[in-house]
């Protein structure tokens, strides 16, 4: 009788991701143990509800109630984690590293909360962590980043990393549709997190900027470190103006690093991007990542960001190369902690043992980073009005590029758009808190990004 050389693999949840790689592993499974040189097999499949009915009929012999039991389980090397969260999930991944075990995680949120933890327990316990899903869904950007681009260093790394995002402003420009009913649909299609806030306040797209940040300079950046803001506020009205001033609107991650200073940023909002930028026109739920490497010169990658089937695709990659090493012992990954924050710019994220000598890495404060501003105000159509926000404007040395004014639905009021020259961030932050309490200004400013790009 020949002996059984399947590779067991684990799974602990079995939502839109989990479901994915289990149609597809099955769905693939020929190809897949031809190219791997061994069959895979799903051998527990972690379930909150073992009794409910599931558009996938699995053996219930599969079925298990609680996903640790999976994770500490002798006979499953390969431990996916894809329940999401930041608790159990946490507990799942440091049990199955402490047993030795490959972890392979969609979970952008807990590597960014505890990338260091985990790392450091993969090297301490001999085990590893893969986690291609996490940033830009199918797109291969962390391989890219730490196997093909390995002889770089990273000055900009910008892009599109939210697929609800960009699923919900391309709707917004191409169709009248109320928010609320796009983002049913993106959910719907399950793009967005269990908790859609984390889509639409910009968080999910700074947990993948944190990895990438990670992966490029080394130090962990917490979101409370870098500047995040959310799509909440953009109104159709905006498409309308970015489209005349020759833009369109993205929410992007932009990842900068002065090697001169040797001060990186980490920033993730919405912003006016020029029409001739390739990834003005990368819509719904694509994702598209400009990363430019001292050596390479610039590259770009376009894909799915989110969904089922995108997802799965990375998912099954991390499973293929948790066999090669199982089957090899060798893995080819990089280390990619290269220096630490330094204490007093540190919070949440340290990197941990195994770092190499702290270089003098540090975040850029805010009066470094700069840049072009786009400012919608509801203003009383009296005069004057202008000429008070271009002296208030002024005094914080923010110059004016171009002013749009157009009707308001209120006829007491008008919209005002102001796009300025180079500003930096802390100049144009003092100038959006003076207008807001200007009695003139009808309810909060809208302050979006104008970014154009050296590639
Ligand atoms: N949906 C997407 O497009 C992408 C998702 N991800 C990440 O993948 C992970 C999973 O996401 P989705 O599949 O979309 O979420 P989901 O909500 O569809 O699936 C999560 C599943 O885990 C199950 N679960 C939760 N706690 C459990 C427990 N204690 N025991 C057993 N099962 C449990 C839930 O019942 C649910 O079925 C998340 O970390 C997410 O951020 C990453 C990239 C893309
Ligand atoms: N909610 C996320 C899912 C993938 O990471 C997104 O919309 O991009
Ligand atoms: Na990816």
């Amino acid at each position: 009788m020949s002996k059984d050389t399947s590779i067991n693999i684990g799974l602990c949840g079995f939502g839109t991701v989990g479901q994915g790689v289990w149609k597809h592993l099955e769905q693939n499974r020929a190809e897949l143990a031809a190219r791997l040189g061994a069959p895979l097999r799903i051998a527990a499949i972690a379930v909150r509800d073992p009794q409910r009915k599931r558009a996938v009929k699995l053996p219930p012999k599969l079925l298990r109630e609680d996903p640790l039991e999976i994770a500490t389980a002798p006979d499953i090397p390969i431990v996916c984690e894809l329940m999401g969260g930041t608790d159990l999930a946490h507990r799942v991944t440091l049990a199955a590293l402490r047993a030795g075990k490959i972890v392979v995680s969609a979970n952008k949120a807990l590597i960014c909360e505890h990338g260091a933890e985990i790392f450091a327990t993969a090297r301490k316990h001999g085990g590893h962590f893969f986690f291609e899903a996490s940033v830009a869904g199918g797109i291969p950007i962390i391989k890219a980043l730490r196997e093909g681009l390995v002889a770089n260093r990273f000055p900009q790394i910008y892009g599109i990393l939210n697929g609800t995002c960009n699923y919900i402003l391309t709707q917004m420009e191409e169709r009248d549709a109320p928010y609320a009913e796009i983002l049913s649909e993106a959910k719907a299609m399950g793009y967005a997190e269990a908790d859609e806030s984390l889509d639409v306040g910009g968080w999910d797209a700074a947990h993948k900027a944190a990895v990438l940040a990670w992966l490029a300079h080394g130090l962990w950046v917490p979101p409370s470190r870098m500047i995040v803001e959310g799509i909440e506020r953009v109104t159709p009205a905006d498409f309308k103006n970015a489209a005349t001033l020759g833009y369109s609107i993205k929410l992007l991650a932009i990842i900068t690093r002065d090697f001169a200073s040797n001060e990186v940023s980490v920033k993730v909002h919405p912003a006016l991007l020029p029409d001739h930028d390739v990834i003005a026109s990368v819509n719904g739920v694509y994702n598209a990542i400009s990363v430019t490497g001292d050596v390479v010169g610039t590259t770009l990658y376009i894909g799915k960001g989110a969904g089922q089937d995108a997802t799965a695709s990375a998912v099954i990659s991390d499973i293929a190369d948790a066999v090669a090493l199982l089957r090899s012992g060798k893995c080819v990954h990089l280390n990619s902690e290269v220096a630490p924050l330094p204490a007093e710019q540190a919070s949440a994220g340290k990197s941990g043992e195994g770092s190499v000598a702290a270089s003098a890495v540090t975040l850029a404060p805010l009066e470094r980073i700069h840049g072009r501003y786009y400012l919608r105000l509801t203003v009383r159509d009296e005069p004057g009005v202008l000429a008070h926000i271009a002296s208030i404007m002024a005094q914080h040395a923010v110059s004016i590029a171009s002013v749009l004014q157009t009707p308001s639905e209120d006829p007491e009021m008008a919209s005002l758009v102001l796009t300025t020259h180079d500003a930096n961030e802390r100049a144009m932050r003092d100038t959006l808190h003076e207008l807001s309490r200007l009695k003139v200004v009808n309810g909060a400013p809208l302050l979006l990004r104008i970014c154009e790009f050296n590639t």
